[in-house]
């Protein structure tokens, strides 16, 4: 593999806060990373120095050959977490500006600019002000934007926050068609669904530790499989039945329960069943469930994806500065 993006034990301390710790991670060029953990993981803080936006305190970034991302912006793609183009620029305008920033010539920037917006659905809105485009609209061009210069590298922070599922389907694609290209795309999100369907890889992040670096499919692996029973079940029954680790009640209405058993990691859902019929259990409907990669960072990390996990942040803003 030719990494595109190596990290060798990072770490990031605000203050007396440690926000990222011993971080190593690896993204093969041409591949779609998914950076995934809650809020205040410590996805930001990662992303801002891979670019040299702020410095590490200890640890080795390599991003396409150099030891600091000031070094080949212009090969990068950036959409920060905090978004907002020029309000009274026409989305053209707003887009070549951004390239011109990174060295394209403004002309160059437009003439791509309104092909990207027209490949994208967005012709229209080209004739309007950025502050006349809907939440959705608005943020795709600015991913144009961020590029537009036809970075080999495109970091994107949170890019799906705020926009509803058709935008959300929009935006997908979009990074699905930066990497036909070519492109390396690393992208933070605390939304597993996303990263479950886009990604080759997923790097879980949780209180600033790395909790799991591979596939979608390793990841799902690490976590157990899960059945669902319903019927007049007796608890101590199920609970003694081959390979069920934890038991969790659903439902309940009178006598019949909904329950959703944990199997430990490679017990066969199948071995379960059989056992439950063979020994007269009362199972009047079932479903095998296999994990997805949101249990899977529950199982890996003990804590929940949508849980916020920044601290004391204006505690120690004071004492980073
Ligand atoms: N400049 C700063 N000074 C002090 N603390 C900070 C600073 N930036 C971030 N932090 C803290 O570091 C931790 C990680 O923050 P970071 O923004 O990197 O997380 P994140 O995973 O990107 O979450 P979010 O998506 O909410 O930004 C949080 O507890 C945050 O409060």
């Amino acid at each position: 593999m030719v990494a595109a993006l190596t990290l060798d034990g990072i770490s990031k301390r605000y203050g007396g806060f440690q926000a990222v710790s011993d971080l190593s991670f690896q993204v093969e060029k041409g591949s779609i990373c998914g950076f995934l953990g809650p809020n205040g993981a410590g996805k930001t803080s990662t992303l801002r120095m891979i670019l040299g936006l702020q410095p590490a305190t200890s640890g080795r970034i390599d991003i396409l050959g150099a030891d600091d991302g000031r070094k080949v912006r212009d090969r990068i793609g950036f959409l920060p977490e905090e978004r907002g183009l020029y309000k009274k620029m026409t989305p053209v305008d707003a887009i070549a500006f951004f390239g011109a920033l990174k060295g394209l010539p403004l002309p160059e920037g437009r003439r791509r600019g309104r092909e990207m917006l027209e490949q994208m659905g967005l012709g229209e809105a080209s004739k309007k002000k950025m502050k006349e485009l809907s939440k959705g609209m608005a943020q795709k061009v600015q991913l144009i934007a961020s590029v537009v210069h036809q970075p080999e590298f495109v970091i994107l922070d949170e890019p799906f926050s705020g926009l509803d599922p058709m935008n959300q389907q929009g935006l997908e694609a979009m990074i699905r068609a930066l990497a036909a290209d070519g492109a390396t795309v690393l992208f933070s999100t605390h939304v597993m669904q996303h990263a479950e369907r886009l990604c080759d890889k997923v790097v879980l992040l949780a209180r600033g530790r790395k909790a799991f670096e591979g596939t979608v499919d390793q990841a799902r692996a690490t976590s157990p499989r899960f059945l669902e029973l319903e019927g007049a079940l007796d608890r101590n029954a199920v609970a003694a039945l081959p390979g069920v680790s934890a038991i969790e009640t659903l439902a309940e209405d009178g006598a019949v329960s909904t329950l959703r058993v944990g199997l430990t990691p490679g017990a066969e859902a199948q071995s379960a069943l059989r056992a439950a019929f063979l020994g007269g259990l009362d199972v009047r409907r079932f479903q095998m469930k296999e994990p997805t990669l949101h249990d899977a960072f529950i199982a890996l990390t003990g804590d929940h994806p949508d849980e916020d996990q920044s601290v004391g942040k204006t505690d120690t803003m004071e004492a980073a500065r």
